[in-house]
């Protein structure tokens, strides 16, 4: 049994990671380029969460998330780049971060998700139609912060998530597909932020979500796959969701995901010693938010933002 070295989490060295990536221009950001909007949600909520968002330049970033929107509503990955469901999304957890909803047109960008439900409830990710319950997740999460689900058919979309589950208790990403930990994730979040997640079998899958944790105390995404410190996040936030986060070892997954750190250039990676990246940083840091580490900003489970941003977008007083 090697002794793993103890360690606390590294805040200030992942603040000033996060905040490096924005000058860097080498193989990672080239890469990444054009899922550039969802390397920003993961960095910003990340910051938020580490009580740092005032470190950015909230009018900077949101005038660059208005210029990838397009005439029909829908948001690019970057500059220039189509528009797809998912970077909507993410346009709106950003705005909604620094509490700039209102620069958006909610209707226009309602109007392009709604665009994309199909007869059967179904979401497709944008205009050639690949449909996945990912973006049916992305579409409720949207139209939910942004008050619009009378856009859609809320009944269809539970019944077509509904027929994505599996005899296991959980879902793949579309019907008949094999249950995935993300996939588990996309389709319990929607449920709970439709109000249907009776159509679940808490006992069921919290069974084959517990079963993800491994002897060193990751969590995988499939069974005999090996532990990645996003899967603490893919299947803890679903665990929150059903009440059942009880059933694992909080405090050896904790230690997993402090193990991942860098403890000198600061960032976390996917499993101990490998590279790190601001979507395994991200992932782990909301890990530990939902153990309650402390320090930590809380996470909302289903709408992968933080608390307090949640809470103003549904209990804001209207003066
Ligand atoms: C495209 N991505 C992936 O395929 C990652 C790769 C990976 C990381 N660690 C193990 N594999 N896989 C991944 O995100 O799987 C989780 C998943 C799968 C399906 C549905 C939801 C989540 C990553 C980017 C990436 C690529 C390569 C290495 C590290 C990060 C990615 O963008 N994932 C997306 C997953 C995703 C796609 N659509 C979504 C809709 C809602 C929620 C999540 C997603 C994400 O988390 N967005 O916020
Ligand atoms: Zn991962």
């Amino acid at each position: 049994m090697s002794v793993e070295k103890m360690t606390t989490f590294q805040l200030e060295k992942h603040v000033d990671y996060i905040k490096s990536l924005d000058k860097k221009a080498d193989f990672d950001s080239v890469v990444m380029e054009h899922l550039r909007m969802s390397g920003a949600y993961w960095g910003l909520t990340a910051m938020d969460m580490m009580h740092s968002l005032d470190d950015m330049d909230g009018d900077e970033i949101a005038a660059w998330i208005l210029k990838c929107q397009h005439d029909c509503g829908g948001f690019g990955g970057n500059l220039g780049h189509d528009p797809h469901i998912l970077y909507t999304l993410n346009a709106v957890q950003i705005l909604a971060l620094f509490d700039k909803l209102d620069v958006a047109d909610a209707d226009k960008i309602a109007n392009y998700i709604s665009g994309l439900q199909k007869d059967d409830g179904s979401f497709a990710g944008d205009e050639w139609g690949e449909i996945d319950t990912r973006f049916t997740y992305a579409a409720v999460n949207c139209l939910s912060i942004l008050k619009r689900m009378h856009t859609i058919n809320v009944q269809k979309a539970t019944d077509f998530l509904v027929r994505c589950r599996n005899f296991d208790g959980g879902f793949g990403c579309t019907p008949g597909g094999e249950s995935h930990a993300g996939q588990i994730f996309c389709c319990v979040a929607a449920l709970a932020i439709m109000g249907a997640l009776h159509h679940v079998d808490k006992d069921l899958l919290g069974w084959w979500l517990c079963e993800r944790q491994v002897k060193a105390g990751g969590l995988n995404g499939r069974p005999e796959k090996l532990p990645d410190v996003c899967y603490s996040w893919w299947v803890l936030s679903s665990l929150v969701i059903l009440d059942r986060a009880h059933w694992i070892n909080k405090e050896k997954l904790k230690d997993f995901i402090l193990n991942c750190q860098d403890q000198d250039r600061g960032g976390i990676s996917d499993a101990p010693d490998d590279a790190v990246d601001v979507f395994h940083t991200f992932f782990g840091v909301a890990g530990l938010s939902l153990l309650e580490y402390p320090g930590i900003k809380s996470i909302d489970p289903a709408y992968a933002l933080p608390v307090h941003v949640v809470d103003r977008i549904f209990f804001r007083q209207k003066c």
